[in-house]
């Protein structure tokens, strides 16, 4: 099966703490992931793990459950072992971003797997022998081990950063402000706004007789230096016409 994102197996093994499991799966699924591993959890199922999910429990459900790591590891060409510190097993040391990059690309063949270790003791040397390289988040030397559900979240997130940059996900839908750039105002749509806005201040009796060239010169100057596009200027010109229309409304009034 050649779908990357199928291919990113999560593997935790040992893990001690039930909701670390469903936090680690909440993590996951924010990163579009699902192939949660568990290697001899001490307690699995369990409703912590439920409660700590917060929505992720169908990746809890579908999670498989391994007495060993080499159960978990069935099928995986690429295997990358996280440790909160250096060890004395000799394997390339890979940043995270450089881990990532390396599991996403090995995914586009096959399996592939990122594996954590126990809360408490990490992994053992015999199961980072299991791994061709070892990747560690590079916290404050002096405070460096991550709860270990934050640890996935760290690195789900630049698997996320991997595939979107391989274009194996889809990138996220631009929001309103989003699609193609507005084209750059032109020289005489900003001029015609200026007159539109030396028209609206004097409707609004804004100078009350002061000359207008030294006001008109600093707007001219604050809105050539904000770079306006046509949408802006559209919607600034709606501006000044509200204000027109209101200022004649209230002379309206008074007449
Ligand atoms: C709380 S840590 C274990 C700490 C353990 N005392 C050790 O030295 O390995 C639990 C797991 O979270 C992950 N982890 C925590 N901090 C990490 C870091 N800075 N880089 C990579 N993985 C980390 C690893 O999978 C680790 O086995």
């Amino acid at each position: 099966m050649n779908d990357p994102v199928a291919n990113l197996r999560i593997v935790l093994v040992g893990t001690q703490h039930p909701g670390n499991i469903g936090s680690a799966a909440r993590a996951m699924k924010t990163m579009g992931l699902s192939r949660l591993h568990l290697v001899a959890p001490e307690r699995f199922p369990d409703p912590e793990a439920v409660a700590l999910a917060a929505g992720a429990d169908d990746l809890l459900l579908a999670a498989s459950v391994h007495a060993g790591l080499v159960d978990a590891l069935a099928g995986c060409h690429r295997v990358v072992g996280t440790s909160a510190r250096r060890r004395s097993v000799p394997l390339p040391e890979l940043s995270p971003r450089e881990a990532a990059a390396e599991l996403v690309r090995a995914a586009a063949a096959g399996p592939v797997a990122l594996v954590f270790g126990r809360e408490r003791t990490g992994l053992e040397n015999a199961e980072l022998q299991r791994c061709h390289a070892t990747v560690t988040i590079p916290a404050d030397p002096a405070f460096s081990s991550l709860n270990l559900a934050a640890a996935v979240q760290v690195l789900a997130y630049e698997l996320r950063l991997a595939l979107l940059e391989a274009g194996a996900v889809a990138a996220p839908a631009p929001g309103p402000e989003g699609g193609p750039p507005e084209p750059p105002a032109t020289a005489e749509e900003l001029e015609r706004y200026f007159e539109h806005l030396a028209q609206a201040l004097d409707d609004i009796d804004f100078h009350k007789g002061r000359s207008p060239d030294m006001v008109m010169a600093r707007l001219r100057r604050l809105y050539l230096r904000a770079g306006l596009d046509r949408r802006e200027v559209r919607i600034l010109r709606g501006i000044l016409s509200d204000a027109q229309r209101l200022a004649r409304l209230a002379r309206g009034r008074d007449a």
